[in-house]
């Protein structure tokens, strides 16, 4: 597989901190960030707006295919707007129900397949840091750094019910916990893609771990095994 630029990938599960990581490491490179849970979350969400069942293989796969999205940097912030069908969801995206959503939508085959290209298509010179599911294992197997970032799913129920709490929604970490553990259960035994780390992927246990010091672990891993003009 023909690739343009170096590309360094981090897996995992959902709360794993893979997006806050991704986003700090891609920013400390100058490079390029794909959210590939994002583009399983919009597809959610436009499957849900057109009144298609989320095990609807068929229909979604069509979608996928077709998927009207735009992610825009907006200037002088980290943040991306994520508009689809000139809508603004960048918010509604988030939400838990999104997310269990996207799961669904992300345990067909052939939605998977259909989502290959664009997401290949983030890869970019100088280089790109996907965060997701299977960005090791599948999308980008030739990647010369794979990590797979994990914690208990007491702790990342605990940093999820922080994160939405601080967002102003009502939850209960008992609730987030047993969401979570339904979703890494999805992710792990769905037929395509499961979450598993690559065969040479990084395994990194952040329980107890703040954000600085993933950090630092992450980028020694980096020096080891990246040359950064
Ligand atoms: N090492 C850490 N210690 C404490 N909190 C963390 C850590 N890493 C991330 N967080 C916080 O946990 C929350 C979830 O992190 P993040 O969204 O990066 O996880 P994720 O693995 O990308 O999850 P998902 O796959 O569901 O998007 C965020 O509020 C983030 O600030
Ligand atoms: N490469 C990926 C990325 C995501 N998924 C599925 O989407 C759900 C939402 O992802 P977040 O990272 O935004 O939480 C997730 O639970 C996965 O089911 C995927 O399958 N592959």
């Amino acid at each position: 597989m023909f690739e343009r630029a170096p590309i360094i990938t981090v897996d995992g599960p959902s709360g794993a901190g893979k997006g806050t990581i991704s986003q700090l490491l891609a920013q400390h490179l100058g490079w390029h960030l794909l959210d590939s849970g994002a583009i399983y979350r919009v597809l959610a969400l436009a499957a849900i707006h057109h009144d298609v069942e989320l095990e609807n293989e068929e229909a979604i796969t069509l979608l996928a295919a077709h998927l009207d999205v735009a992610f825009l940097s907006v200037a002088e912030s980290d943040e991306i707007k994520v508009v689809l069908e000139g809508e603004d969801v960048t918010g509604a995206i988030r939400t838990p129900e999104a997310g269990n959503a996207a799961s669904k939508v992300a345990s067909l085959p052939r939605v998977r397949e259909a989502l290959l290209r664009r997401q290949r298509a983030f890869c970019a010179a100088p280089g790109l840091v996907a965060d997701g599911r299977d960005m090791g294992t599948v999308v980008f197997p030739n990647a010369p750094l794979k990590l797979f970032l994990t914690a208990s799913a007491q702790e990342r129920a605990q940093r999820r019910f922080n994160q939405l709490q601080d967002k102003g929604f009502d939850v209960k970490i008992e609730r987030l916990l047993a969401e979570i553990i339904e979703r890494d259960e999805r992710d792990m035994n769905r037929s395509a893609s499961p979450l598993v780390p690559a065969d040479d992927a990084i395994v990194i246990d952040t329980s107890g771990i703040g954000i600085e010091g993933v950090l630092e672990l992450v980028l020694e891993q980096v020096k080891k095994s990246i040359t950064v003009d």
